[in-house]
């Protein structure tokens, strides 16, 4: 039987990989820079999923530290270019490369809408080897726009040829607040993963379907597909 979902969009981080570890490490490597205390995990947690800018905003903010528009430029620079250096290992979640080439077998096109910027996201999915599964990627520097605004995701949707589709036919699947708003601003259905950074409790996030485990996956939107 034909799988019921001929696109899907994903979000990087929370739901594909598990970066907070790796955002927690550079990121107190910038703020050791600027001689500003590091961060735990559980406070970066909280801080991902807005972009890098707001990233760096926040985290400086919580060690007392205010940056406006001009001083935010040599942080980020800092940040940007650590993490896109950064040689360790980033960990994908149980069961994401076995079950995106799974779906990618079945004929899916798999498309990535993060808000982290491209190239950072681009050699994560290089040096994860799942590159070559997506068909289209969009970080949040590729657009002047990003999640939660829709043109976003609709412009992956777009270069996946799924945009002149009826809206059933494609979904996203993320972990946060800003996934479910850009899936509603297109018109398809939305899968939080609870396992990510939700920022709330996942149930408020007003996703169509929560999964606890990414191979769930296929079986969960076969079930939402059949009504
Ligand atoms: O805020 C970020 O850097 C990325 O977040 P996302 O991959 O969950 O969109
Ligand atoms: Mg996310």
């Amino acid at each position: 039987m034909p799988f019921p979902f001929a696109a899907l969009v994903f979000d990087l981080d929370g739901t594909l990989i598990d970066s907070a570890p790796d955002m927690t490490r550079v990121l107190n490597r910038t703020l050791a820079h600027f001689d500003r205390p590091a961060l735990t995990e559980a406070q970066v947690r909280t801080m991902i999923g807005d972009g890098s800018a707001t990233l760096v905003r926040q985290a400086f903010a919580a060690t007392g530290a205010g940056l406006d528009d001009a001083t935010v430029q040599p942080v980020l620079r800092h940040y940007l270019d650590s993490y896109f250096e950064d040689e360790e290992a980033s960990v994908l979640y149980p069961g994401v490369p076995e079950t995106l080439a799974a779906l990618a077998d079945r004929g899916v096109r798999l498309g990535l809408c993060t808000n982290k910027p491209e190239r950072i996201s681009r050699k994560l999915l290089d040096a994860l080897g799942l590159a070559p599964l997506f068909a289209a990627v969009a970080g949040g520097d590729t657009l002047p726009v990003k999640k939660p605004d829709g043109r976003h995701l609709a412009w992956v949707l777009e270069r996946l040829g799924a945009d002149g589709l009826a809206s059933a036919r494609a979904a996203m699947i993320g972990d946060n607040g800003n996934d479910v708003k850009a899936a509603r601003a297109v018109g398809v259905p939305v899968v939080a993963m609870s396992y990510g950074y939700p920022r709330m409790p996942v149930a408020d996030l007003g996703a169509d379907i929560i999964l606890d485990h990414f191979a769930d996956l296929p079986g969960a939107l076969e079930c939402l597909a059949r009504g």
